[in-house]
């Protein structure tokens, strides 16, 4: 699959002039709670409704979704407001209920992302149709696995895709529910920039006060969308309580969010951009530089050890470094945890270069 403009079409149909906005609760609950939420969506920056249908669970027993009944439901919400619609389909015959319910977008879920096998059989269900596929990333931070996912879909003729970005599972305790990992969506618009981007917040978040600080990240990093559960009575929600905040409050957030240009066209802005990049380069030509000379450096006491026929590593004088590094940097407003992963890598190559002495 290569990049192409033709992958953004279904979103530029939309004609905003603000980020893609998909809303609505987590599950659909009752026909009442549908039409409610969607008619509170209506007047909104939201353009497309969603709710899920079935719904996968970490373990049976909770609520599973209300299945085919809910797609009556969306139909109607899309009738009676105008808004597009949206659901979660994990299987061939998801998709044919959806097609029959004339769900405009179907979305792909992370435990289903990490299946090819699910997914082959899901695109082959879909091909021919012209419905636009939103793809969320696996539960594991692996892009190419995410990659592939959209790519299989391309390959049986769905050219109108996208992505979702919901966070990544993790054992540690962090206070996400699924960690960002702003670094591989990053790589993603690298090597697709006309591949639409949304960020799901409330997945990432797991509770609601963080949704607003994740929303505006993400409007910092290009995203073209947001897709945000909201529920009239988040706390009763039959699902993912915590998570939902009300059509209200998503209005609200649409206003305060800052949409940010890519560039601008303005001559001082350009001029200081400018200026500054040129100073950065010169920066990142020094850092090249100490990097390749604390390397030789490396090499030296490689040739040393094996002549004495000392081990590589050596972990009292890399914890010692290590503690250096962190004590000298703190009060110089970097992160501890940038400080230790730039020593990580590092110490690494160090290790690579004395493995390579002859
Ligand atoms: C360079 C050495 O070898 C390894 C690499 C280190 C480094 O790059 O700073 C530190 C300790 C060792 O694990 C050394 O022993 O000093």
């Amino acid at each position: 699959m290569e990049n192409s403009t033709k992958l953004r079409g279904w979103l530029d149909n939309f004609d905003l002039n603000h980020p893609l906005v998909i809303a609505g609760p987590c599950s659909a609950e009752t026909e009442e709670q549908v039409l409610k939420i969607a008619h509170q969506l209506k007047n909104t920056d939201t353009s497309v409704l969603r709710a899920g249908i079935w719904k996968p669970r970490t373990r049976p027993g909770n609520f599973e979704g209300v299945g085919s009944l809910g797609l009556k439901w969306l139909q109607k919400a899309k009738e009676e407001t105008g808004l597009m619609t949206t659901t979660e389909v994990a299987n061939p015959i998801h998709v044919d209920l959806a097609l029959k319910h004339d769900v405009d977008i179907l979305w792909i879920g992370a435990r289903t992302t990490v299946s090819p096998f699910m997914i082959q059989e899901i695109a082959e269900a879909l091909k021919g149709t012209d419905k636009t596929v939103l793809v969320k990333n696996p539960v594991n931070p692996d892009l190419a696995l995410w990659l592939g996912a959209v790519e299989r879909f391309y390959k049986q003729g769905i050219e109108n895709l996208g992505v979702i970005h919901r966070g990544f599972s993790t054992y540690d305790s962090s206070e996400y529910r699924n960690i960002p990992e702003w670094q591989i969506p990053i790589d993603l618009q690298n090597e697709f920039p006309d591949l639409p981007l949304i960020l799901d917040p409330s997945h990432i978040a797991g509770r609601r006060d963080l949704i607003f600080e994740l929303c505006q990240t993400a409007l910092d990093l290009n995203y073209d969308g947001l897709m945000v559960e909201t529920h009239y009575d988040p706390d009763n929600a039959w699902s993912d309580a915590k998570q939902q905040i009300t059509p209200e409050t998503l209005d609200k957030y649409t206003i305060d969010l800052k949409v940010k240009n890519k560039v601008s066209s303005n001559e001082d802005f350009n001029y200081q951009l400018k200026k500054l990049r040129t100073k950065i380069d010169k920066i990142d030509e020094n850092l090249v530089d100490l990097l390749v000379k604390r390397m030789q450096v490396a090499d030296d006491i490689g040739k040393v050890k094996k002549e004495h026929n000392v081990s590589i590593l050596q972990p009292e004088r890399w914890k010692q470094i290590l503690e250096r590094m962190i004590s000298l940097s703190e009060g110089s407003g970097l992160q501890k945890d940038f400080i230790l992963n730039v020593y990580k890598a590092i110490h690494q190559e160090s290790i690579a270069h004395q493995k390579n002495i002859k």
